[in-house]
Formats: C-alpha cells, sequence, structure tokens
C-alpha cells in the first residue's frame, strides 16, 4: 500500500518516529501527531477529531468523485487479497477504481486532446488562422439571432396558411431551442476550452459554457426541419445537411468547442426536432388556444 499521509504533514520530528512501514500518521490529543496502522481500526478519540475537524471534512468533500463515490459498495472487497484483516474502506476504493470512471476519464482526455489540434482557427496565429474570417460567416449563420428574426420576418410576409403554419412552428423550435440549451449549459458547466476567444456576438450569460453547442442542436434541429418541410431539389438538400456538418466543424476549429460539446449537440438538435414535430402547432390550434 502506499502510505496515506493524514490531513497534514508531519513535523520532522514526527518523521523521525515513523519507522514502521504501514503506518501513517494522524493529528493525536493536544495537537501531537500519531500513527496509525492501515490494517488496524483507528483509535476512537482519532475517529472522532476526523469527524468533527472542519478542516479534514472539507479535504473530504475535495476528493476525488472516484474516492467519494460508492463507499457502500467496497465493504465486500474490504478484506485484503490475501486473506488478512479487513482494509480502510478508502484505500479498497483506490484498488478498484470503475471501469465507467475509467472509460469516462480517457474520452474526456481524448477529447480534449482532439479539440486542441482540432481548434486550429482559434485566433490569427494558428496554423489556418487566414479561414478564420470564414469560420466566423459560418458561426453567424448557425446563430440563434439571424435564424429567429429570419423565422419571425418569413412568417409575417407569408400569405398561405401552410407557409404561416410551418414558419409559426419553425419560430417556436428556435425558442425551444434557446430554452433547452440554456437549461442544460446552466446544469452541466462545463468551461469552454482554453484556447477559445470569447469574441463571439449576441451572447448571453450561460453562453460562457460549452455544453452542448448550440449552434450544433439549432443547425440538426434546422437541418431536418427544412428537409422535412421544404420542397427542395436534390443539390439544396445536400447543401442542407454540408451546411450543419460545417456549422459543428467549425465550432471546434474556431477552438469554441470541444469534440464532444458538438456531438452532443447534434445528438441533442436531432431529438429536439422529433419534439417539435409531437408538439406541432396549427395556427387554428394556436388561435382556440389563445381565446
Ligand atoms: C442570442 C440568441 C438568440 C442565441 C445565442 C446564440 C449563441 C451565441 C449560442 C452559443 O452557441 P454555442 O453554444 O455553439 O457557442
Amino acid at each position: 500500500h502506499r502510505p496515506k499521509v493524514n490531513k497534514t504533514m508531519p513535523s520532522p520530528k514526527a518523521k523521525n518516529n515513523s519507522g514502521r512501514s504501514g503506518s501513517v500518521p494522524g493529528i493525536g490529543n493536544n495537537g501531537r501527531y500519531e500513527f496509525m496502522s492501515l490494517n488496524r481500526t483507528p483509535s476512537p478519540h482519532l475517529l472522532q477529531r476526523q469527524g468533527s475537524d472542519p478542516t479534514s471534512a472539507r479535504l473530504r468533500a475535495s476528493e476525488s468523485p472516484t474516492r467519494r463515490r460508492g463507499s457502500g459498495s467496497s465493504n465486500a472487497s474490504s478484506s485484503s487479497a490475501a486473506g488478512g484483516p479487513p482494509l480502510p474502506e478508502e484505500d479498497c476504493m483506490r484498488l478498484n477504481p470503475s471501469f465507467i470512471g475509467i472509460a469516462l476519464s480517457s474520452l474526456l482526455a481524448i477529447d480534449l486532446w482532439l479539440s486542441k489540434r482540432l481548434g486550429v482557427c482559434a485566433c490569427e496565429e494558428s496554423p489556418w488562422g487566414s479561414m478564420r474570417p470564414l469560420m466566423k460567416l459560418i458561426e453567424v449563420s448557425g446563430h440563434g439571432i439571424p435564424w429567429l428574426a429570419g423565422a419571425a420576418y418569413c412568417l409575417y410576409k407569408s400569405d398561405s396558411a401552410a407557409g404561416q403554419e410551418v414558419m409559426l412552428n419553425l419560430l417556436l423550435a428556435l425558442v425551444l431551442d434557446v430554452i433547452l440549451v440554456g437549461t442544460v449549459k446552466a446544469v452541466v458547466r462545463r468551461r469552454r476550452p482554453a484556447h477559445n476567444r470569447m469574441d463571439m456576438f449576441a451572447t448571453f450569460s450561460v453562453d460562457r459554457y460549452s455544453f452542448p453547442s448550440g449552434h450544433a442542436t439549432r443547425a440538426a434541429m434546422c437541418a431536418r426541419f427544412l428537409l422535412a418541410h421544404l420542397v427542395l431539389a436534390a443539390p439544396l438538400r445536400v447543401l442542407v445537411l454540408l451546411w450543419a456538418t460545417l456549422v459543428g466543424l467549425s465550432r471546434v476549429m474556431l477552438g469554441r468547442h470541444n469534440v464532444t460539446d458538438v456531438a452532443f449537440g447534434f445528438g441533442m438538435g436531432y431529438c429536439q426536432y422529433n419534439l417539435v414535430e409531437a408538439l406541432w402547432v396549427s395556427p387554428a390550434g394556436l388561435q382556440s388556444t389563445l381565446g
């Protein structure tokens, strides 16, 4: 076992007394260090002190999630493999990290590494810095304001009932998207990548968070919406899909998002369209609802 230092470093004097392996220092009565064997239950006064000391409580709270999680499940593994006496619970947790924990940490590490490598337009000095204006143009094409303004304008200008119905639902879908993305961002609170320059126009306060990408949700939802409700020739349909893909890609290339933010955003936008279909509003229905 790696000896576990209990809360604070021992004084040199205390260290000198700790010749035995398997012992760890702890603060005993009257502020002196005591040593506790990992194979033995700590003395009651030490346990009591650890429980009531605010510093140790804070330290426990800041332990890694892996160590905090699953304290109930480790009892079965508290016996050493050699059949010896039970080991302290926290040491067993360190030896048995969960598979899901490892998988998530690995995915996160790959995500951060890949996103940094793909952030080739994050600033003018970046390898593809000269493409940054083009990427920002694509960014504007997926921004909420032009889409909301465009849908409201088309609704106002539309002279057919069918056109009004489609535009009304597109407008409602865009509002729903802003609300859902804002809610998830506020709950998850994942910071944008460190290499991002926060020079986007018209952002809400939640837009300092990156998960999920609002541009990606909007691009996926609007692409599905347009493909389902507009009669478009094949080249235009391909163009719509290409646009949505480019919007997602540009988020990572500009350094605004990690890859997982965009991937989740695409999935979320795809599902949001199903919700829009389920909640589809007809102008007659809306009029009767509004009285
Ligand atoms: C002001 C309105 C209506 C929407 C905000 C649009 C916006 C800036 C979203 C952030 O997108 P990312 O999450 O992709 O960076």
